[in-house]
């Protein structure tokens, strides 16, 4: 039994011979995404066509996208209830009872005219736009290859089958930056990162700095209903950074596509291990900190999002079921579900 302070035996996957091997190492590859999506619903993947220089590169972004000021930063509007776009400040988002102390850029496909973007001007930041619109079309690519991968695993009749059912590629991506905070808060939860939750479309892409603070639910102990429940009595294991990979892990609705043969593993993001703490400057003269002596660094991540077109309806797919494996839910509308659900996250 391991302790919750070893690395997790999140399955580290090789993707490059889906992407440059042959029929027999694409099979290989999928069985293993199976495998793991059926056991932990997370796994890391090396050798995923996205190159580390660019993801690098996009944390620089992030980063000074966040430097820039409040006024700047808020002279876009930023989401409304319907409208995951643009800036979202720190406080913006309350989960349960948690103030989360995170902000947030949020953007999508360039040419999706149902939610337009909301870019910084770009006298601003020259290049910013630019460079996420590049990154968002990557992400994209990767995450059609990864639903060829699980079309083949399911035998579907088509290898497009899934990525067929995500052509309008209506997808998030995210950069997200906790700040710096005093650790005392964070350990008595007055203040949260990202408490406890499971993610809601097909597929997220998770990269992650070295800072740490990942966690998924303890899979042994997992079979609470629902989050907040697994947060009061579930335990969870570090998902240490892991340099040149990038976190896949599986949404809600691919969960409920799959008949639950893949699963929706509950994570949250909380201070890094008590070791990798920093003492506080003590020349420091920021007032919020200054009674307080241990703070926790910041972080940064860029999670990516993948959902279905509107119009899917999400149905137990072939392979998932049989009369011995009944259908355990009824058929939803992808658009419909992303509505309810955003409506009551920022009702
Ligand atoms: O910041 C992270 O590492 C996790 C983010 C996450 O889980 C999410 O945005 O759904
Ligand atoms: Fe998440």
């Amino acid at each position: 039994m391991t302790s919750s302070f070893d690395t997790p035996d999140i399955p580290l996957i090789d993707f490059g011979p889906f992407l440059n091997g042959s029929a027999g190492d694409r099979t290989q590859v999928a069985a293993s995404i199976d495998v793991a999506f059926k056991s932990h619903g997370f796994i890391y993947l090396r050798n995923h066509g996205i190159n580390q220089r660019k993801v690098d590169e996009c944390f620089r972004w992030s980063k000074r996208f966040f430097d820039l000021t409040e006024l700047e930063k808020n002279m876009q509007p930023s989401q409304s209830q319907s409208h995951y776009r643009g800036y979202s400040g720190v406080g913006n988002e309350k989960v349960r009872e948690h103030i989360c102390i995170k902000e947030g850029f949020g953007c999508g496909n360039p040419v999706d005219r149902s939610q337009p973007n909301i870019w910084p001007p770009e006298e601003l930041l020259p290049g910013f736009r630019a460079f996420m619109e590049n990154f968002f079309g990557e992400c994209t690519n990767l995450v059609h290859q990864l639903l060829y991968s699980l079309s083949l695993v399911l035998d579907l009749p088509s290898s497009d089958a899934l990525s067929g059912s995500h052509v309008l590629s209506v997808f998030n991506l995210d950069l997200i930056h906790y700040p710096r905070v005093p650790t005392q808060l964070l350990h008595a939860g007055t203040i949260a990162r990202l408490p406890a939750h499971s993610d809601l479309g097909t597929l997220t892409l998770l990269f992650q700095d070295d800072i740490g603070g990942l966690e998924v639910a303890d899979l042994a102990s997992a079979n609470a209903e629902n989050s907040a429940e697994f947060e009061k009595h579930g335990s969870f294991k570090p998902v240490k950074p892991l340099p040149g990979t990038v976190i896949v892990n599986v949404g809600y609705l691919l969960m409920r596509w799959s008949n639950g043969r893949w699963k929706n593993t509950i994570h949250r993001v909380v201070g890094p291990l008590k070791s990798m703490a920093v003492r506080d400057d003590p020349r420091s003269t920021k007032p919020d900190i200054s009674s307080l002596e241990d703070t926790t660094p910041e972080r940064y991540s860029i999670p990516f999002s993948a959902i279905p077109d509107p119009e899917t309806m999400i149905e137990a797919l072939p392979g998932c079921w049989s009369e011995d494996v009944p259908k355990r839910w009824k058929p939803i509308n992808a658009g419909n579900y992303f509505r309810r659900k955003l409506e009551s996250i920022y009702a």
